[in-house]
């Protein structure tokens, strides 16, 4: 029987011990703030920045938002950039990706104090994450180790094929598997839209995990038998339902869960592991700044 793997259920633990490290701040006058910037009015983006916010008020962790119009100049961003760098209160903050097309996001993150850089993106915190050092791992890869973990899949040895090469996901996942770490040392193929034949690269691997975009681009005959499938792919495609669409991951659920021995279901998977590492991230990086000790899940 196919396990499906519950990531509502994972992130629910991880907030839940993020409830001492919380306190414990607390005990000394400090409130971990995050704030989310969005800028212009991409319908998933405000999903996902009023799901964060209701978040950080599940855990007590304080939330601030700014909204910037999507046809304001750059220097409308990098202002609010400089202003939450400057802000005490605020210990971590993101800028929700996609920007629009005028805005250059490598250089929107380039400004990002690293210490305040929850999302990881920052040159200096990738260059930690890849040294071996990462002080903030990217929410989703992070959230994807935790539910292995949190399942018992061993990546020891194993033979993982990651397909997508996003800043976001692929690239820091590939990096963080491959580390001598407990969560690593496993063996990874990164595949991408000019890999030949894709099908094979994901029939071989022990763990497959799918960050491509593409609604439903695996399907069970790409996946080995009893081999683990993590679908980190939200995409919404229109449908003749209330909101006028559905949410289908990178793999097509049903023939893949004929052939593998666990899966994530989206939605319900990798999505709610990335919103509860952001918060992780945040109550982590008020400890760094606070220089308060504090015990992470
Ligand atoms: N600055 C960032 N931008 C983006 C990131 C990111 O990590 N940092 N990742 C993605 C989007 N994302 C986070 O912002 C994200 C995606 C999905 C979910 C989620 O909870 N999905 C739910 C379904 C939600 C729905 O109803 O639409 C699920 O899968 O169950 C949270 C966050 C791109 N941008």
């Amino acid at each position: 029987m196919t396990e499906i793997i519950d990531g509502n259920a994972v992130a629910s633990e991880i907030r839940d011990g993020l409830t001492d490290a919380i306190e414990t701040l607390a005990d000394v006058g400090a409130r971990p703030g995050l704030a989310t910037v969005l800028m212009g009015d991409d319908p998933a983006s405000q999903t996902y920045v009023n799901m964060k916010q209701r978040d950080c008020e599940e855990v007590g962790i304080e939330g601030h938002h700014v909204d910037v119009a999507g046809d304001a100049p750059a220097d409308e961003l990098y202002e609010t950039i400089d202003d939450l760098n400057d802000n005490p209160d605020v210990h971590g903050y993101l800028v929700q990706d996609p920007v629009p097309d005028h805005i250059d996001y490598r250089e929107v993150i380039r400004r990002i104090d690293p210490a305040k850089d929850v999302d990881g993106f920052h040159p200096e915190n990738v260059g930690r994450l890849v040294a071996g050092n990462a002080r903030f791992r990217p929410c989703t890869p992070h959230g994807v180790q935790k539910i292995l973990e949190a399942y018992d899949i061993d990546t020891e040895g194993a033979d993982v094929t990651i397909v997508g090469r996003s800043r976001i996901v692929g690239k820091p996942l590939a990096n963080l598997l491959i580390q001598k770490a407990e969560d690593g040392n496993a063996t990874v193929t990164v595949c991408h839209s000019r890999t030949d034949d894709l099908g094979e690269k994901t029939r071989n691997a022990d763990i497959v995990v799918a960050a491509v975009g593409v609604p439903e681009l695996i399907d069970g005959s790409m996946i080995g038998d009893n081999a683990v499938v993590i679908d980190v792919g939200v995409n919404r495609v229109e449908a003749d339902t209330e909101k006028g669409y559905e949410l289908v991951g990178d793999v097509d659920f049903e023939s893949a869960n004929e052939r593998a021995s666990a899966i994530t279901p989206v939605p319900g998977g990798v999505g709610p592991m990335t919103r509860a590492m952001l918060l992780y991230n945040t109550v982590k990086a008020a400890s760094l700044q606070e220089e308060i000790d504090v015990s992470l899940p």
